[in-house]
């Protein structure tokens, strides 16, 4: 894994002599013990491997690196090679949303229309246009199927940090702090995407509300997102 990660640091800063350092060895470790946590929910120390320094890995963190490791030049042809093929309704759809994306003005949208009508393709040519630029843009939906089916998609309840209790729970709130991967993700996002967001607890999005409120300090519904 780090042979990978010193690999991508190469190809990013054009520099092949980027060679295996303790910041990659302790990266690594950090990497390794999101992916414990997140499938076993057990910390490095009870499989018998070292901690990882969260302070040191501090710049280079896991999921902010994945929102952006996708190649700008292939979104942009992909973009390119697509954009000109939406229908006339499809690209009001694309240019209001797109509008609000490069002018930073926070808008909620709901896109609601009969199945196979190109919802979906839609929303993979905004995701591709703002991605192509190095921004960031979350790809969520509420189950595992529709997530399946966005590029970059993952499930809200494992994005968000959602409780599993979230019926019961009066208030319940994303696990999510500003300096923790996810919360730089959300802090930095262009745009979320929810795929069948009213199959979703309504608790879960005021969960989201709430925790983009804290994260980017702003009152607006969704922190202004
Ligand atoms: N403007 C378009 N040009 C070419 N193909 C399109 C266009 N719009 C949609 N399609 C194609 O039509 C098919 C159905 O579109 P899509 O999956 O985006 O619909 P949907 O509204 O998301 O459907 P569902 O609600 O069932 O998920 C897909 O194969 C998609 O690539």
């Amino acid at each position: 894994m780090s042979e990978d990660i010193v690999h991508r640091k190469q190809l990013e800063t054009s520099d092949m002599t980027f060679d295996f350092t303790s910041e990659i060895y302790n990266y690594t470790l950090v990497i390794i013990k999101d992916l414990c946590v997140r499938m076993a929910n057990k910390p490095l120390q009870d499989l018998g491997m070292p901690s990882p320094n969260r302070i040191a890995a501090v710049s280079t963190c896991v999921e902010l690196d994945g929102e952006q490791s996708y190649s700008a030049s292939d979104l942009l042809s992909y973009v390119q090679n697509n954009i000109s093929k939406l229908t006339s309704e499809q690209k009001d759809i694309y240019d209001t949303i797109m509008h609000c994306v490069d002018n930073n003005v926070g808008e909620i949208f709901f896109l609601d229309a009969p199945g196979g009508t190109g919802k979906t393709f839609v929303i993979k040519l905004i995701l591709a246009s703002i991605r192509s630029k190095n921004d960031i843009a979350l790809a969520i939906a509420s189950s595992g199927i529709a997530a399946t089916l966005l590029p970059g998609g993952r499930t809200a309840h494992s994005a968000l940090k959602l409780p599993l209790n979230l019926h019961s729970t009066e208030t319940p709130t994303c696990n999510i702090s500003k300096s923790s991967g996810m919360g730089k993700v959300l802090q930095q996002c262009k745009l979320i995407i929810w795929d069948e967001c009213t199959m979703a607890h309504k608790k879960s999005l005021k969960a989201l509300d709430q925790c983009l409120k804290d994260l980017r300090g702003k009152s607006k519904p969704f922190g202004s997102t």
